[in-house]
């Protein structure tokens, strides 16, 4: 079998970005530089207030920094009207930011935050509408089902596709927020915290599904955490501190590490 090539799917230059602090400014991210493989998952350690969720929001297009580029590549998306090639989400519109995330960015924040009266199927529907396919009428809806159904069966709810929120368990929710957030085949997959809410042992099959679904979604995803339990099965793991990004020792302890860069460990 022969593993897929991994190309660059986000790469951060020079970012900086500071919010308005009173008088004065804070800065959240100083001169970040990054590059996000596809197929490679990716941890971000580093203490409360470091600037961890302002890289996710500046990496999701939430944000523009102040000053830097922060380059995603829209290659392969099947769900983006536009070009081929690589666009600058520090220099979109909030607009163009809107529609680049909807069809390209897969977001997943530490409370699932999924719509009440909708199923656990038409919670990705719902997604796959917001993501403007191209294929349009009952093709569509045939392939937006399938694929639903695919992905929930990938996270292990496929018997669930009926249910509604408030019939799931925690850990239940927060796979329907992962399937959701792959709904439409993003290249970049953020995820901040996805287990604070879980105990042990359900936080523990939500990180081996994300890392297996990086892997068969061939994304490039970012994980904050604090759980530094499974940072040895990361690609590569950075560390934040005061909005500095620099690669990790964390949690590799064997000879496969890289000596250049983040550790990659396979
Ligand atoms: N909307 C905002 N307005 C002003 N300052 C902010 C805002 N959001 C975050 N900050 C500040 O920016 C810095 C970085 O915050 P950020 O939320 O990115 O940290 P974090 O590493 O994700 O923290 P935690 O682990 O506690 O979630 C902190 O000093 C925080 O107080």
């Amino acid at each position: 079998m022969t593993t897929p090539r991994r190309t660059p799917i986000l790469t951060l230059e020079h970012v900086t970005m500071t919010y308005a602090d009173g008088t004065g400014h804070l800065t959240a991210l100083d001169d970040v530089n990054a590059t996000f493989d596809s197929g490679t998952i990716s941890a971000v350690i580093g203490p409360s207030g470091s600037g961890k969720s302002s890289l996710l929001a500046v990496a999701g297009a939430l944000r523009r920094p102040d000053s830097g580029r922060v380059l995603l590549s829209t290659g392969t998306s099947p769900t983006l009207e536009s070009s081929y090639g690589t666009v600058d989400l520090a220099q979109l519109s909030a607009g163009a930011a809107t529609r680049v995330r909807r069809g390209r960015i897969g977001l997943v924040f530490q409370q699932p935050n999924l719509l009440p009266s909708l199923t656990v199927l038409e919670q990705l529907q719902a997604t796959a509408h917001l993501g403007q396919t191209r294929i349009v009428g009952a093709a569509r809806r045939r392939a937006t089902t399938a694929r639903a159904r695919d992905l929930l069966a990938a996270v292990g709810l496929d018997g669930m596709a009926h249910r509604l929120p408030a019939h799931l368990s925690g850990g239940q929710r927060q796979r329907v927020n992962i399937a959701r957030a792959l709904m439409n085949e993003p290249g970049l997959l953020l995820v901040d915290e996805p287990t604070s809410a879980l105990d042990t042992e359900r936080g523990a099959q939500v990180l081996s599904m994300l890392i297996d679904l990086t892997a068969t979604a061939d994304t490039a995803t970012i994980l904050v955490t604090h759980d530094r339990t499974h940072l040895a099965r990361m690609n590569a793991v950075y560390r934040m501190v005061d909005g500095n990004l620099s690669p990790s020792d964390a949690g590799h302890t064997d000879s496969r590490r890289s000596t250049v860069g983040p550790h990659i460990v396979n």
